[in-house]
Protein backbone atom coordinates (compact mmCIF):
# COMPACT_ATOMS: atom_id res chain seq x y z
CA UNK A 1 0.00 0.00 0.00
CA UNK A 2 2.91 1.97 0.88
CA UNK A 3 4.65 1.50 -1.84
CA UNK A 4 1.52 2.11 -3.87
CA UNK A 5 1.30 5.71 -2.53
CA UNK A 6 4.91 6.34 -3.00
CA UNK A 7 4.56 6.13 -7.26
CA UNK A 8 1.55 7.52 -6.95
CA UNK A 9 3.16 10.58 -5.16
CA UNK A 10 5.84 10.57 -7.60
CA UNK A 11 3.39 10.71 -10.73
CA UNK A 12 1.32 13.20 -9.20
CA UNK A 13 4.35 15.58 -8.57
CA UNK A 14 6.02 14.59 -12.35
CA UNK A 15 2.70 15.75 -13.38
CA UNK A 16 2.81 18.84 -11.71
CA UNK A 17 6.54 19.58 -13.01
CA UNK A 18 5.65 18.91 -16.70
CA UNK A 19 2.29 21.38 -16.14
CA UNK A 20 4.68 23.87 -14.93
CA UNK A 21 7.22 23.44 -17.98
CA UNK A 22 4.50 23.04 -20.23
CA UNK A 23 3.20 26.36 -18.86
CA UNK A 24 6.13 28.44 -19.00
CA UNK A 25 6.95 27.42 -22.22
CA UNK A 26 3.54 28.36 -23.21
CA UNK A 27 3.86 31.84 -21.37
CA UNK A 28 7.23 32.62 -23.17
CA UNK A 29 5.72 30.80 -26.41
CA UNK A 30 2.51 33.84 -26.09
CA UNK A 31 4.83 36.70 -25.10
CA UNK A 32 7.61 36.25 -28.14
CA UNK A 33 4.27 35.61 -30.75
CA UNK A 34 1.93 37.98 -28.95
CA UNK A 35 2.30 40.20 -26.12
CA UNK A 36 5.97 41.67 -27.61
CA UNK A 37 4.70 42.29 -31.32
CA UNK A 38 1.51 43.61 -29.67
CA UNK A 39 3.13 46.34 -27.53
CA UNK A 40 5.74 46.62 -30.61
CA UNK A 41 2.63 47.85 -32.75
CA UNK A 42 1.31 50.18 -29.89
CA UNK A 43 4.98 51.75 -29.23
CA UNK A 44 5.04 52.38 -33.08
CA UNK A 45 1.33 53.34 -33.91
CA UNK A 46 2.15 55.73 -30.86
CA UNK A 47 4.85 57.21 -32.50
CA UNK A 48 3.17 57.97 -35.83
CA UNK A 49 3.49 55.00 -37.59
CA UNK A 50 1.21 53.79 -39.96
CA UNK A 51 0.86 51.11 -41.94
CA UNK A 52 -1.58 48.19 -43.97
CA UNK A 53 -3.79 46.29 -41.55
CA UNK A 54 -1.80 43.43 -40.60
CA UNK A 55 -3.26 39.62 -38.96
CA UNK A 56 -1.84 36.92 -36.77
CA UNK A 57 0.27 35.12 -36.99
CA UNK A 58 1.67 35.68 -41.26
CA UNK A 59 1.36 39.77 -40.79
CA UNK A 60 1.61 41.02 -44.73
CA UNK A 61 3.05 38.06 -46.18
CA UNK A 62 -0.40 37.48 -47.59
CA UNK A 63 -0.45 40.58 -49.13
CA UNK A 64 2.48 40.74 -50.61
CA UNK A 65 2.23 37.32 -52.09
CA UNK A 66 -1.34 37.80 -53.82
CA UNK A 67 -0.05 41.97 -55.15
CA UNK A 68 3.35 39.40 -56.54
CA UNK A 69 0.59 36.97 -58.30
CA UNK A 70 -1.36 39.47 -59.56
CA UNK A 71 1.64 40.90 -61.22
CA UNK A 72 3.30 37.65 -62.47
CA UNK A 73 -0.88 37.63 -64.48
CA UNK A 74 -0.52 41.34 -65.42
CA UNK A 75 2.80 40.96 -66.90
CA UNK A 76 2.25 38.06 -68.89
CA UNK A 77 -0.41 39.69 -70.77
CA UNK A 78 1.95 42.48 -71.53
CA UNK A 79 3.59 42.92 -74.95
CA UNK A 80 6.53 41.87 -74.94
CA UNK A 81 8.67 44.55 -76.51
CA UNK A 82 8.14 47.45 -74.20
CA UNK A 83 10.99 48.46 -72.52
CA UNK A 84 10.57 50.78 -69.58
CA UNK A 85 12.74 51.49 -66.39
CA UNK A 86 9.65 52.71 -64.09
CA UNK A 87 10.48 49.40 -62.06
CA UNK A 88 9.32 50.44 -58.82
CA UNK A 89 5.73 49.14 -58.97
CA UNK A 90 7.17 45.79 -61.20
CA UNK A 91 9.38 44.49 -58.45
CA UNK A 92 8.20 45.71 -55.19
CA UNK A 93 4.47 45.84 -56.09
CA UNK A 94 3.78 45.76 -52.35
CA UNK A 95 5.95 48.57 -51.73
CA UNK A 96 4.62 50.99 -54.29
CA UNK A 97 0.91 49.99 -53.39
CA UNK A 98 1.50 51.03 -49.89
CA UNK A 99 3.73 53.89 -50.54
CA UNK A 100 0.64 55.45 -52.43
CA UNK A 101 -2.07 55.22 -49.22
CA UNK A 102 0.84 55.59 -46.62
CA UNK A 103 3.55 58.10 -47.62
CA UNK A 104 7.67 57.27 -47.77
CA UNK A 105 7.71 55.97 -43.87
CA UNK A 106 5.08 53.32 -42.59
CA UNK A 107 5.22 50.12 -40.68
CA UNK A 108 4.32 46.85 -42.14
CA UNK A 109 4.90 43.48 -40.41
CA UNK A 110 6.40 40.16 -42.08
CA UNK A 111 5.14 37.56 -39.59
CA UNK A 112 5.18 38.52 -36.02
CA UNK A 113 8.29 40.87 -36.89
CA UNK A 114 7.75 44.64 -37.02
CA UNK A 115 9.61 46.16 -39.85
CA UNK A 116 9.28 50.34 -40.75
CA UNK A 117 9.75 51.50 -44.06
CA UNK A 118 11.61 53.59 -45.09
CA UNK A 119 12.16 55.86 -49.05
CA UNK A 120 12.14 59.11 -47.33
CA UNK A 121 16.09 60.40 -47.90
CA UNK A 122 15.81 63.26 -45.16
CA UNK A 123 14.16 60.51 -42.71
CA UNK A 124 17.49 58.26 -43.62
CA UNK A 125 19.88 60.93 -43.15
CA UNK A 126 18.52 62.19 -39.85
CA UNK A 127 18.38 58.49 -38.53
CA UNK A 128 21.49 57.40 -39.37
CA UNK A 129 23.62 60.41 -37.91
CA UNK A 130 22.19 59.22 -34.51
CA UNK A 131 24.05 55.62 -34.87
CA UNK A 132 27.37 54.42 -35.10
CA UNK A 133 27.81 52.11 -37.77
CA UNK A 134 28.71 49.46 -34.81
CA UNK A 135 25.89 49.97 -33.23
CA UNK A 136 22.99 49.13 -35.80
CA UNK A 137 22.11 45.28 -35.72
CA UNK A 138 21.49 43.04 -38.78
CA UNK A 139 17.76 41.93 -39.08
CA UNK A 140 17.94 38.57 -36.57
CA UNK A 141 15.01 37.07 -38.74
CA UNK A 142 17.02 37.02 -41.67
CA UNK A 143 20.07 35.62 -39.89
CA UNK A 144 19.26 31.90 -40.01
CA UNK A 145 18.46 32.20 -44.43
CA UNK A 146 21.92 34.40 -44.64
CA UNK A 147 23.91 31.80 -42.38
CA UNK A 148 25.16 29.70 -45.13
CA UNK A 149 26.44 32.14 -47.49
CA UNK A 150 27.69 34.86 -45.01
CA UNK A 151 28.26 33.23 -41.83
CA UNK A 152 29.71 35.75 -39.18
CA UNK A 153 31.61 37.48 -41.98
CA UNK A 154 31.08 41.49 -42.27
CA UNK A 155 27.90 42.28 -43.84
CA UNK A 156 26.53 40.38 -40.98
CA UNK A 157 28.91 40.88 -37.57
CA UNK A 158 27.95 43.52 -35.30
CA UNK A 159 29.45 45.77 -32.66
CA UNK A 160 32.72 45.59 -32.15
CA UNK A 161 33.56 42.56 -34.04
CA UNK A 162 32.32 44.66 -36.99
CA UNK A 163 34.63 47.61 -36.06
CA UNK A 164 37.59 44.64 -35.91
CA UNK A 165 36.29 43.16 -38.94
CA UNK A 166 36.27 46.16 -40.75
CA UNK A 167 39.51 47.29 -39.78
CA UNK A 168 41.78 44.44 -40.63
CA UNK A 169 39.55 44.12 -44.14
CA UNK A 170 39.70 46.92 -45.45
CA UNK A 171 43.78 47.22 -46.33
CA UNK A 172 42.79 44.23 -49.01
CA UNK A 173 41.33 46.63 -50.83
CA UNK A 174 43.43 49.69 -50.30
CA UNK A 175 44.62 50.93 -54.34
CA UNK A 176 48.06 49.16 -53.84
CA UNK A 177 46.56 45.69 -53.58
CA UNK A 178 43.60 46.48 -56.02
CA UNK A 179 46.23 47.39 -58.14
CA UNK A 180 48.03 44.21 -58.27
CA UNK A 181 44.74 42.61 -59.34
CA UNK A 182 44.05 44.25 -62.02
CA UNK A 183 46.76 42.46 -64.08
CA UNK A 184 44.71 39.08 -63.43
CA UNK A 185 41.39 40.76 -63.86
CA UNK A 186 42.52 41.65 -67.75
CA UNK A 187 43.81 38.37 -68.73
CA UNK A 188 41.21 36.44 -67.47
CA UNK A 189 38.56 39.10 -69.16
CA UNK A 190 40.43 38.73 -72.15
CA UNK A 191 40.27 34.83 -72.14
CA UNK A 192 36.56 34.91 -71.99
CA UNK A 193 36.45 37.16 -75.10
CA UNK A 194 38.92 35.17 -76.80
CA UNK A 195 36.16 32.18 -76.18
CA UNK A 196 33.33 34.79 -76.98
CA UNK A 197 35.06 35.49 -80.45
CA UNK A 198 35.66 31.63 -81.21
CA UNK A 199 31.75 31.11 -80.06
CA UNK A 200 31.25 34.01 -83.06
CA UNK A 201 33.31 32.63 -86.05
CA UNK A 202 31.75 29.13 -85.31
CA UNK A 203 27.98 30.81 -86.63
CA UNK A 204 26.52 30.55 -82.53
CA UNK A 205 26.68 34.74 -81.87
CA UNK A 206 23.41 35.01 -79.89
CA UNK A 207 24.90 35.24 -76.03
CA UNK A 208 22.78 34.58 -73.24
CA UNK A 209 24.39 36.45 -70.54
CA UNK A 210 22.32 35.61 -67.64
CA UNK A 211 24.99 32.88 -67.40
CA UNK A 212 26.59 36.01 -65.51
CA UNK A 213 24.53 35.46 -62.43
CA UNK A 214 24.58 32.75 -60.14
CA UNK A 215 21.13 30.63 -59.10
CA UNK A 216 21.25 30.62 -55.32
CA UNK A 217 17.95 31.49 -53.45
CA UNK A 218 17.60 33.16 -50.60
CA UNK A 219 14.56 32.74 -48.18
CA UNK A 220 12.76 35.24 -46.65
CA UNK A 221 11.24 34.75 -42.87
CA UNK A 222 10.15 31.62 -42.32
CA UNK A 223 10.96 29.92 -45.24
CA UNK A 224 12.80 27.22 -42.90
CA UNK A 225 9.47 26.27 -41.87
CA UNK A 226 7.50 26.82 -45.26
CA UNK A 227 10.17 24.94 -47.46
CA UNK A 228 11.85 22.88 -44.92
CA UNK A 229 14.03 20.47 -47.73
CA UNK A 230 15.61 23.84 -49.30
CA UNK A 231 16.43 25.10 -45.61
CA UNK A 232 18.36 21.78 -45.40
CA UNK A 233 20.27 21.81 -48.77
CA UNK A 234 21.11 25.51 -48.14
CA UNK A 235 23.35 24.31 -44.62
CA UNK A 236 24.97 21.07 -46.42
CA UNK A 237 26.06 23.25 -49.12
CA UNK A 238 27.03 25.76 -46.92
CA UNK A 239 29.63 23.31 -44.78
CA UNK A 240 30.42 21.76 -48.12
CA UNK A 241 31.43 25.04 -49.38
CA UNK A 242 33.11 25.56 -45.89
CA UNK A 243 35.36 22.40 -45.98
CA UNK A 244 36.03 23.94 -49.86
CA UNK A 245 37.30 27.07 -48.47
CA UNK A 246 39.08 25.79 -45.18
CA UNK A 247 41.05 23.38 -47.78
CA UNK A 248 42.07 26.69 -50.26
CA UNK A 249 42.99 28.83 -47.06
CA UNK A 250 45.25 26.28 -44.97
CA UNK A 251 47.24 25.69 -49.02
CA UNK A 252 47.18 29.67 -49.35
CA UNK A 253 48.81 29.93 -46.10
CA UNK A 254 51.61 26.99 -46.48
CA UNK A 255 52.37 28.71 -50.13
CA UNK A 256 52.35 32.24 -48.46
CA UNK A 257 55.16 30.89 -45.52
CA UNK A 258 57.15 29.35 -48.52
CA UNK A 259 57.16 33.00 -50.23
CA UNK A 260 54.31 32.05 -53.37
CA UNK A 261 52.56 35.85 -53.52
CA UNK A 262 49.15 35.10 -55.21
CA UNK A 263 47.73 38.61 -55.62
CA UNK A 264 43.74 38.01 -55.45
CA UNK A 265 41.48 39.17 -52.40
CA UNK A 266 42.33 36.15 -50.72
CA UNK A 267 45.97 36.63 -50.88
CA UNK A 268 45.76 40.08 -50.12
CA UNK A 269 43.65 39.51 -46.88
CA UNK A 270 45.89 37.05 -45.37
CA UNK A 271 48.93 39.38 -45.98
CA UNK A 272 47.27 42.10 -44.21
CA UNK A 273 45.15 40.08 -41.46
CA UNK A 274 48.65 39.28 -40.40
CA UNK A 275 46.96 36.27 -38.23
CA UNK A 276 44.15 37.76 -36.27
CA UNK A 277 41.01 36.14 -37.57
CA UNK A 278 40.67 32.59 -36.55
CA UNK A 279 40.20 29.81 -39.09
CA UNK A 280 36.28 29.90 -39.22
CA UNK A 281 36.32 34.05 -39.72
CA UNK A 282 38.42 33.96 -42.92
CA UNK A 283 36.22 30.78 -44.00
CA UNK A 284 33.35 33.74 -43.48
CA UNK A 285 35.13 36.50 -45.03
CA UNK A 286 35.41 34.44 -48.41
CA UNK A 287 32.12 33.69 -48.02
CA UNK A 288 30.85 37.42 -47.57
CA UNK A 289 32.97 38.66 -50.65
CA UNK A 290 31.76 35.92 -52.87
CA UNK A 291 28.18 35.90 -51.91
CA UNK A 292 28.19 39.91 -51.26
CA UNK A 293 30.92 40.63 -54.43
CA UNK A 294 29.79 37.58 -56.82
CA UNK A 295 25.90 37.96 -57.19
CA UNK A 296 26.30 42.26 -56.97
CA UNK A 297 28.78 42.67 -59.89
CA UNK A 298 27.10 39.80 -62.29
CA UNK A 299 24.18 42.05 -62.13
CA UNK A 300 25.82 45.27 -62.80
CA UNK A 301 27.28 43.13 -65.83
CA UNK A 302 24.10 42.36 -66.82
CA UNK A 303 21.78 45.47 -66.85
CA UNK A 304 24.74 47.53 -68.43
CA UNK A 305 24.84 45.27 -71.34
CA UNK A 306 20.97 45.60 -71.72
CA UNK A 307 21.11 49.26 -71.28
CA UNK A 308 24.44 49.37 -73.68
CA UNK A 309 22.23 47.36 -76.52
CA UNK A 310 19.19 49.67 -76.09
CA UNK A 311 21.82 52.55 -76.31
CA UNK A 312 24.16 51.73 -79.53
CA UNK A 313 25.21 55.38 -79.07
CA UNK A 314 26.30 54.95 -75.91
CA UNK A 315 28.53 52.05 -77.28
CA UNK A 316 30.26 54.79 -79.20
CA UNK A 317 30.91 57.41 -76.50
CA UNK A 318 32.48 54.53 -74.14
CA UNK A 319 34.86 53.65 -77.36
CA UNK A 320 35.81 56.81 -78.21
CA UNK A 321 36.54 57.58 -74.85
CA UNK A 322 38.60 53.96 -74.68
CA UNK A 323 40.30 55.36 -77.50
CA UNK A 324 41.54 58.46 -76.02
CA UNK A 325 42.24 57.35 -72.58
CA UNK A 326 43.46 53.84 -73.25
CA UNK A 327 44.12 54.07 -76.97
CA UNK A 328 46.29 50.92 -78.40
CA UNK A 329 48.69 50.11 -74.93
CA UNK A 330 47.57 47.74 -72.28
CA UNK A 331 44.77 48.59 -69.88
CA UNK A 332 46.48 49.76 -66.78
CA UNK A 333 45.62 50.34 -63.20
CA UNK A 334 46.17 54.27 -63.26
CA UNK A 335 44.60 54.94 -66.58
CA UNK A 336 41.03 53.75 -65.04
CA UNK A 337 40.81 56.51 -63.56
CA UNK A 338 40.07 58.25 -66.45
CA UNK A 339 37.10 56.77 -67.90
CA UNK A 340 34.79 58.87 -66.56
CA UNK A 341 31.83 58.01 -68.97
CA UNK A 342 32.32 55.01 -68.05
CA UNK A 343 31.49 55.42 -64.80
CA UNK A 344 28.63 57.50 -65.40
CA UNK A 345 27.71 54.76 -67.29
CA UNK A 346 28.08 52.47 -64.28
CA UNK A 347 26.50 55.07 -61.53
CA UNK A 348 23.20 55.38 -64.06
CA UNK A 349 22.86 51.65 -64.16
CA UNK A 350 22.70 51.38 -60.97
CA UNK A 351 20.69 53.70 -60.12
CA UNK A 352 17.75 52.39 -62.27
CA UNK A 353 18.87 48.71 -61.75
CA UNK A 354 20.36 48.87 -58.16
CA UNK A 355 21.54 44.71 -57.89
CA UNK A 356 21.31 45.88 -53.91
CA UNK A 357 17.50 46.96 -53.73
CA UNK A 358 17.41 47.42 -50.45
CA UNK A 359 19.29 47.76 -47.25
CA UNK A 360 18.34 46.63 -43.62
CA UNK A 361 19.14 47.03 -40.04
CA UNK A 362 18.06 46.61 -36.81
CA UNK A 363 17.50 48.65 -34.03
CA UNK A 364 19.85 47.98 -30.98
CA UNK A 365 17.95 50.28 -29.37
CA UNK A 366 15.43 53.43 -29.10
CA UNK A 367 16.23 55.32 -32.41
CA UNK A 368 15.06 59.56 -32.20
CA UNK A 369 13.92 60.53 -35.38
CA UNK A 370 12.62 64.44 -35.59
CA UNK A 371 10.57 63.35 -32.49
CA UNK A 372 9.42 60.04 -33.12
CA UNK A 373 11.03 56.78 -32.04
CA UNK A 374 11.84 53.78 -33.41
CA UNK A 375 11.67 50.93 -30.73
CA UNK A 376 14.80 49.13 -30.00
CA UNK A 377 14.04 45.76 -31.90
CA UNK A 378 12.59 47.28 -34.60
CA UNK A 379 13.62 45.94 -38.18
CA UNK A 380 14.01 49.12 -40.72
CA UNK A 381 13.79 48.28 -44.47
CA UNK A 382 15.26 50.80 -46.90
CA UNK A 383 13.73 50.94 -50.37
CA UNK A 384 16.88 52.04 -52.94
CA UNK A 385 14.69 51.42 -55.66
CA UNK A 386 12.24 53.88 -54.82
CA UNK A 387 14.74 56.16 -54.00
CA UNK A 388 16.74 56.01 -56.76
CA UNK A 389 13.30 55.96 -59.22
CA UNK A 390 11.31 59.19 -56.91
CA UNK A 391 10.56 62.01 -59.11
CA UNK A 392 10.87 64.25 -56.40
CA UNK A 393 14.17 63.77 -55.72
CA UNK A 394 15.45 63.42 -59.70
CA UNK A 395 12.72 65.03 -62.26
CA UNK A 396 10.75 64.35 -64.76
CA UNK A 397 13.80 62.75 -66.95
CA UNK A 398 14.00 60.17 -63.79
CA UNK A 399 12.92 56.81 -65.52
CA UNK A 400 15.35 58.21 -68.57
CA UNK A 401 18.66 56.53 -68.91
CA UNK A 402 20.78 59.45 -68.73
CA UNK A 403 24.89 58.36 -67.78
CA UNK A 404 25.58 62.43 -68.45
CA UNK A 405 23.56 63.53 -65.35
CA UNK A 406 26.48 62.21 -63.19
CA UNK A 407 28.87 64.95 -64.95
CA UNK A 408 30.65 66.60 -62.39
CA UNK A 409 28.07 65.31 -60.01
CA UNK A 410 28.39 62.26 -57.66
CA UNK A 411 24.77 61.84 -56.63
CA UNK A 412 23.73 62.23 -60.27
CA UNK A 413 21.68 65.69 -59.36
CA UNK A 414 19.71 64.02 -57.14
CA UNK A 415 17.95 66.70 -54.71
CA UNK A 416 19.22 64.70 -51.49
CA UNK A 417 22.08 62.92 -50.94
CA UNK A 418 21.36 60.26 -49.87
CA UNK A 419 18.76 59.50 -52.41
CA UNK A 420 21.28 57.62 -54.21
CA UNK A 421 22.91 54.88 -52.61
CA UNK A 422 23.74 51.97 -54.95
CA UNK A 423 26.60 51.19 -52.28
CA UNK A 424 24.58 50.98 -49.02
CA UNK A 425 25.10 54.16 -46.69
CA UNK A 426 27.48 55.38 -43.60
CA UNK A 427 30.66 53.05 -42.08
CA UNK A 428 28.89 50.29 -43.65
CA UNK A 429 28.76 51.26 -46.86
CA UNK A 430 30.02 48.59 -49.56
CA UNK A 431 33.77 48.03 -49.15
CA UNK A 432 34.10 46.35 -52.44
CA UNK A 433 33.12 49.27 -54.27
CA UNK A 434 36.21 50.32 -55.68
CA UNK A 435 36.82 46.85 -56.88
CA UNK A 436 33.53 47.21 -58.55
CA UNK A 437 34.52 50.34 -60.38
CA UNK A 438 37.48 48.86 -61.45
CA UNK A 439 36.61 45.00 -62.49
CA UNK A 440 33.74 46.96 -64.41
CA UNK A 441 35.44 49.25 -66.25
CA UNK A 442 38.53 46.73 -67.01
CA UNK A 443 35.50 44.10 -68.55
CA UNK A 444 33.95 46.90 -70.69
CA UNK A 445 36.95 48.41 -72.10
CA UNK A 446 38.08 45.33 -73.36
CA UNK A 447 34.58 44.12 -74.30
CA UNK A 448 33.67 47.06 -76.14
CA UNK A 449 36.84 47.27 -77.82
CA UNK A 450 36.35 44.16 -79.77
CA UNK A 451 32.61 43.63 -79.86
CA UNK A 452 29.06 45.40 -80.60
CA UNK A 453 26.06 44.70 -78.52
CA UNK A 454 22.70 44.36 -79.71
CA UNK A 455 19.13 42.80 -78.62
CA UNK A 456 17.95 39.71 -79.78
CA UNK A 457 14.85 39.59 -81.21
CA UNK A 458 13.74 37.00 -78.00
CA UNK A 459 14.43 39.71 -75.27
CA UNK A 460 11.85 40.26 -72.82
CA UNK A 461 11.79 43.18 -70.57
CA UNK A 462 10.83 42.57 -66.59
CA UNK A 463 12.64 42.96 -63.35
CA UNK A 464 11.88 39.90 -60.40
CA UNK A 465 13.17 40.99 -57.06
CA UNK A 466 14.67 37.55 -55.38
CA UNK A 467 16.63 39.44 -52.86
CA UNK A 468 18.87 41.19 -55.58
CA UNK A 469 16.88 43.24 -58.31
CA UNK A 470 17.40 40.60 -61.24
CA UNK A 471 15.76 40.25 -64.82
CA UNK A 472 12.99 38.45 -64.75
CA UNK A 473 13.66 36.62 -67.97
CA UNK A 474 16.72 35.64 -69.60
CA UNK A 475 19.20 38.55 -71.86
CA UNK A 476 19.52 37.22 -75.06
CA UNK A 477 21.88 39.26 -76.76
CA UNK A 478 23.77 39.83 -80.01
CA UNK A 479 27.16 40.17 -79.96
CA UNK A 480 29.17 40.90 -83.44
CA UNK A 481 32.92 41.22 -83.66
CA UNK A 482 34.02 44.79 -84.56
C1 LIG B 1 28.33 46.42 -58.25
C2 LIG B 1 28.85 45.80 -57.23
C3 LIG B 1 28.41 45.94 -55.80
C4 LIG B 1 27.28 46.51 -55.27
C5 LIG B 1 26.14 47.18 -56.01
C6 LIG B 1 27.37 46.36 -53.83
C7 LIG B 1 26.42 46.86 -52.94
C8 LIG B 1 26.54 46.75 -51.56
C9 LIG B 1 25.58 47.28 -50.62
C10 LIG B 1 24.30 48.01 -50.99
C11 LIG B 1 26.02 47.00 -49.37
C12 LIG B 1 25.29 47.25 -48.07
C13 LIG B 1 25.70 48.50 -47.42
C14 LIG B 1 24.78 48.85 -46.29
O1 LIG B 1 24.14 47.98 -45.68
O2 LIG B 1 24.71 50.04 -46.00
C15 LIG B 1 27.27 46.28 -49.51
C16 LIG B 1 28.03 45.85 -48.45
C17 LIG B 1 29.13 45.04 -48.61
N1 LIG B 1 29.74 44.68 -49.79
FE1 LIG B 1 29.20 45.29 -51.63
N2 LIG B 1 28.52 45.70 -53.52
C18 LIG B 1 29.19 45.43 -54.70
C19 LIG B 1 30.40 44.79 -54.81
C20 LIG B 1 31.10 44.22 -53.78
C21 LIG B 1 32.35 43.51 -53.92
C22 LIG B 1 33.12 43.34 -55.22
C23 LIG B 1 32.68 43.04 -52.68
C24 LIG B 1 33.86 42.22 -52.24
C25 LIG B 1 34.53 41.44 -52.99
C26 LIG B 1 31.65 43.50 -51.75
C27 LIG B 1 31.64 43.24 -50.40
C28 LIG B 1 30.78 43.83 -49.50
C29 LIG B 1 30.86 43.65 -48.05
C30 LIG B 1 31.86 42.77 -47.32
C31 LIG B 1 29.83 44.42 -47.49
C32 LIG B 1 29.53 44.60 -46.00
C33 LIG B 1 30.20 45.86 -45.48
C34 LIG B 1 29.94 46.15 -44.02
O3 LIG B 1 28.87 45.83 -43.51
O4 LIG B 1 30.86 46.71 -43.38
N3 LIG B 1 30.72 44.21 -52.46
N4 LIG B 1 27.57 46.16 -50.85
Amino acid sequence: MDQFLGVSQFLYLFFNVVVIVLSLMFLKLFKHCWISPVQAQTKLRQNGFVGPPTSFPLGNFNDIKKLKIALVMAEKRKSSTIINHDIHSIALPHFALWQQQYGKVFMYWLGIEPFVYVADPEFLSVMSKGVLAKSWGKPNVFKKDREPMFGNGLVMVEGDGWTRHRHMITPAFSPLNLKGMANMMVESTSNMLDRWAIQINSGNPPCNLLSFHSHHYVGVPFSGILDFKQTLEAKELGKEIDRLLLSIINERKRSLVEGDDHHDLLGSLLKAEKGEFTASELVDECKTFFFAGVETRALALTWTFMLLAIHPEWQDTLRDEIRQVIGDSEIEYKKLAGLKKMSWVMNEVLRLYPSAPNAQRQARRDIEVNGRVIPNGTNIWIDVVAMHHDVELWGDDVNEFKPERFDGDLHGGCKNKMGFMPFGFGGRMCIGRNMAFMEYKILFSLVLSRFEISFSPGYRHSTKHVFSLRPGYDLPLIVRAL
